[in-house]
């Protein structure tokens, strides 16, 4: 388990002082692949680099299975941190070193003799798939595969918790999907804690449990995934939410639609999303509903339905539909705006 306590971070600039982390509360679950979502900016790196303490906090508490880090000397910090494995963007692999030799510097620089680096370098080659680029150098990889080998070598010394640091951004959708289903793979074979930072929604939607929401230094939202998605409440989130709907209404639509009417949009949570709501609420209510967008998803194992709709009829009509949603534990927005 991680816990941030009161964690604040700021950095001495020329140009005065910069706060990075403002008064961060959290704590992940052991075992949780969590993810924290949020612009450039907003303090996402440095919470991730105050966990193993690349960053130290300015005040609060970082504690790591319990382990207060701060409160560690030097010796004691080094062994930690090897319960906490990193990868990054840019991978930072040596250049001059091959795959199998970037993978053992870690075990070395753990002081493990050559034998048990061998069987542990073969073996983490097999659990990332490269068993056969060993003796290859990075520049002979692609992304794909030189991001395996910064997990290979993160996970080297058994670490308890991986901190991913935009593990996808440099990478092309496909590859990304591999190397989000390799981070998903480890945490369910080893049980490993996850904290992943990225600036896309659909890369929580993917893989993480729980996630938490970051603007100007705090965190403004967090939750289940699941929860989040199906019921957003600060504007940012939503924000992000919306970047992973992925759908566009043509406006040519939207200059048809009827001024008198309301453009809704409807997120079907749970067993609502697989049940004729829609029907019923033009039986209860006599109004006329035009389905813009809709799609089913399921998040982990749960589905969630969004429609976006134009509703048309009476006033009271209306009402008497968007009530009925609501009552059948529907989140329902009126949308000026679906785009
Ligand atoms: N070493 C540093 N020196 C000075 N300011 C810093 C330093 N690191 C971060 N900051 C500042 O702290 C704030 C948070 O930055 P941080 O890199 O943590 O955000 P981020 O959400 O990870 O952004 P990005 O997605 O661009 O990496 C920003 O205002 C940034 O300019």
């Amino acid at each position: 388990m991680i816990q941030l306590i009161d964690l604040y971070k700021e950095y001495k600039t020329k140009k005065g002082t910069v706060v990075g982390v403002d008064h961060v509360n959290l704590t992940i679950p052991k075992g949780q692949i969590f993810g924290i979502v949020g612009y450039s900016g907003a303090g996402k790196s440095s919470v991730l680099r105050c966990i193993n303490l690349l960053e130290k906090p300015t005040s609060g508490q970082v504690l790591v299975d319990g382990v207060d880090l701060i409160s560690l000397s030097k010796n004691e910090l080094r062994l930690a941190r090897q319960n906490i494995g990193m990868i990054f963007q840019h991978f930072y692999l040596i250049s001059s070193k091959t795959v199998s030799e970037n993978i053992a510097f870690a075990l070395k620089a753990a002081g493990k003799s050559s034998s048990v680096i061998t069987e542990r370098v073969t073996e983490l080659l097999q659990l990332v798939g490269l068993a056969d680029k060993a003796d290859q150098y990075p520049a002979q990889l692609s992304g794909g595969q030189k991001q395996r080998v910064g997990i290979a070598r993160a996970l080297a010394n058994d670490p308890h918790v991986l901190l991913c640091d935009e593990p996808t951004s440099a990478l092309d959708p496909k590859t990304t999907q591999s190397i989000l289903a390799l981070l998903g793979q480890i945490n369910q074979s080893l049980g490993l804690t996850i904290v992943l930072i990225t600036h896309e929604m659909e890369v929580v939607k993917d893989l993480c449990h729980g996630v938490a929401i970051m603007q100007d230094g705090r965190i403004i939202e967090e939750g289940a995934v699941y929860d989040i998605f199906a019921n957003p409440i600060q504007p940012l989130t939503k924000e992000f939410i919306q970047t992973t709907l992925e759908f566009k209404l043509p406006q040519k639509l939207l200059d048809k639609l009827d001024p008198a009417g309301k453009v809704v949009k409807v997120l079907f949570r749970d067993e609502a999303a697989e049940k004729a709501i829609i029907a019923d609420m033009l039986k209860a209510s006599g109004i006329h509903a035009n389905i813009l967008h809709g799609k089913i998803e399921y998040i982990g194992e749960k589905p969630l339905g969004t429609f976006i709709m134009e509703v048309t009829g009476d006033a009271a009509g209306i009402d008497k539909a968007l009530k009925y949603l609501e009552s059948q534990s529907c989140g329902v927005e009126v949308v000026t705006h679906v785009n």
